[in-house]
């Protein structure tokens, strides 16, 4: 049986130390299925992107056992979680692109941690992701050059070029229009599902709910039970 990408037992986390500890996630455990795509809603402050960043390896794990794609974050160094996250493809509210560089070497640069590739490589490699978000012809185009929309897709193709057993998203739809949030998420998705990549995706909108084989609900720091998670969903 192939092993779940990710698999959280007990996780729970808090904020500040002592008298000023706040738990904001408390006994949380979830389990992502290889290639599954799995939505995470919640209101505001319910501990979304803290889970979405613990699963990232992005902070260390306080108490619960979490394996990310075989590696247990539970006692991890900081060597291990950053060798994790080199195997991560990570999408956020901002494309968080760098204005100075192309399309094409904002991707590249997902590559350079490969020591396997020349920079030639790269940015050929850059260009076919760039084609396959629908790009091709903006590869030599700067951020400021581009829609919002036409930003989101080169952040896509900037966390699959590295070909990551795992897509992190935190609410990649935020500062997108309606139409364009939605191709954005649907494209990722299908290229995601094409190359088996299983994708966790926090996210408060309502609109690309569909794309999901399984939405989650958490409320105060929990995973609420999918069947209190329908009725949240039917509201
Ligand atoms: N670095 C931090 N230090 C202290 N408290 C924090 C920190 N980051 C988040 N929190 C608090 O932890 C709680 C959970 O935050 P988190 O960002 O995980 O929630 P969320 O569900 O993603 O919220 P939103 O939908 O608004 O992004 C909130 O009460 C928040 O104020």
């Amino acid at each position: 049986m192939t092993p779940s990408p990710v698999a959280l037992r007990g996780v729970t986390y808090a904020y500040g130390t002592g008298d000023l500890a706040r738990p904001v996630l408390r006994d949380v455990d979830l389990t992502v299925a290889p290639g599954e795509v799995v939505l995470l809603t919640g209101p505001s402050g319910s501990g979304k992107t803290t889970l979405l960043t613990l699963i990232g390896a992005l902070r260390a794990l306080q108490q619960g056992s979490a394996t990310v794609l075989g590696q247990q974050l539970a006692g991890a160094s900081e060597r291990e979680r950053t060798a994790l996250r080199r195997r991560i493809g990570f999408i956020f509210q901002q494309h968080n692109l760098l204005g100075f560089l192309t399309a094409r070497q904002n991707v590249a640069m997902a590559l350079e941690l490969d020591p396997a590739t020349t920079e030639r490589g790269r940015l050929a490699r850059a260009g076919e992701m760039l084609a396959a978000v629908g790009l091709a012809d903006k590869c030599e185009s700067r951020p400021d050059q581009l829609s919002g929309g036409q930003r989101q897709r080169v952040a896509v193709a900037r966390a699959l070029a590295g070909q990551p057993g795992l897509i992190l998203a935190d609410e990649p739809t935020a500062a997108l229009d309606r139409q364009s949030g939605g191709d954005v998420v649907r494209l990722l998705r299908d290229l995601a599902r094409r190359r088996g990549v299983p994708i966790l995706m926090v996210t408060h909108d309502p609109r690309i709910l569909d794309i999901a084989d399984r939405i989650i609900a958490m409320e105060d720091g929990r995973i609420l039970p999918a069947n209190e998670a329908d009725a949240v969903q039917a509201h």
